[in-house]
């Protein structure tokens, strides 16, 4: 856990019994209460989002193409491609990966018509508006930034259908609540004898730690920030699985949780509004935020420069 900017509260406060309650400020500010309603998202009207049954054909076709492709073979390959020692690895800053970002349209996407940077400010600002931790705002800033595969050639991304759209599992049976789920259908796992059964290569209580979701850009951003920020494991998880819909959102694949999950579901929940119903909001000003940003993302990301 990353410590939190004291100075304020620390301020004036001497004696012993006075600091228990510091401490207890400090908590404060660094936890979600997940009891309490999201202000943010009451106004929106949720039915107008993520409609891909009417999306435009660009959208249709990339998830036909990812339900196809992604296998477990191709997992294990893009795996082995991203952990390889031999791997150079591409170094910039946050920022700096952020403006490398912003060329992408993303073709898995049927709500939003801005950049990315915009869509990672909208959903920081949201975050921030919100009064929620200055850790869960930074999550809200760079839970994209995994997108920037694309652009590095050694992860030998294939296309978009690696890298964005919503998650599921490879390796057990597709849940029929993942979008477009007849598109699976030419998916060679489903002719799999043991891919194709409910639990597949798994255990239920396995812990979703030791499934292998889709690759794509979650996975691949957890695995850049755990090791070189200060970010809570409630960040992490947001990263990790807030494109995994047909769980976070639809309650598939809950045979494998183990109690840790459950918690780390509870972050997931909590973030995706602000990730989903921001893509509404204003036009974000990058440049008047950006001073904002940067010291938080100094805050998280002691080594500045980061190694991709
Ligand atoms: O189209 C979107 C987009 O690619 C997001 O970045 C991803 O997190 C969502 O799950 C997906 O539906
Ligand atoms: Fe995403
Ligand atoms: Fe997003």
């Amino acid at each position: 856990m990353a410590p939190v900017a004291t100075a304020d509260i620390v301020e004036n406060v001497p004696s012993g019994k006075a600091m228990d309650s510091v401490s207890d400020a400090i908590d404060d500010v660094n936890v979600i209460k997940y009891d309490e309603e999201s202000k943010f998202d009451a106004e929106k009207d949720k039915n107008t989002f993520r409609q891909y049954e009417d999306a435009c054909d660009r959208v249709k076709n990339f998830y036909k193409e990812q339900h196809e492709k992604q296998t477990v073979a191709y997992n294990l390959a893009a795996r082995n491609r991203f952990y390889s020692s031999s791997r150079p690895r591409p170094k910039m800053t946050i920022w700096e990966a952020m403006e490398k970002l912003d060329t992408l349209v993303d073709e898995s996407d049927p709500d939003t018509s801005l950049s990315q940077i915009e869509h990672l400010l909208q959903s920081a600002e949201a975050i921030r508006r919100d009064g929620k931790p200055r850790w869960m705002q930074l999550t809200g800033l760079i839970h994209d930034l995994g997108k920037l595969m694309l652009f590095f050639p050694e992860l030998e991304t294939q296309g978009q259908w690696d890298v964005v759209g919503d998650t599921f599992p490879v390796g057990c049976a597709f849940d029929k609540r993942i979008i477009l789920p007849e598109t699976f259908a030419a998916n060679p796992d489903v002719n799999d004898p043991v891919y194709s059964t409910p639990n597949g290569i798994y255990t239920p209580g396995c812990g979703l730690d030791n499934i292998m979701l889709s690759w794509g850009h979650d996975e691949y951003l957890y695995h850049v920030v755990k090791d070189q920020s200060t970010l809570p494991d409630e960040a992490l998880a947001m990263i990790r699985y807030h494109s995994f819909y047909p769980w976070h959102r639809e309650g598939a694949y809950h045979q494998f949780m183990v109690a840790k999950d459950h918690e780390m579901l509870k972050a997931v929940q909590a973030f995706n509004p602000y990730d989903l119903y921001s893509k509404s909001d204003g036009v974000p000003d990058t440049a008047t935020l950006k001073p904002y940003y940067m010291e938080l993302i100094n805050e998280y990301f002691p080594k500045g420069v980061i190694e991709w």
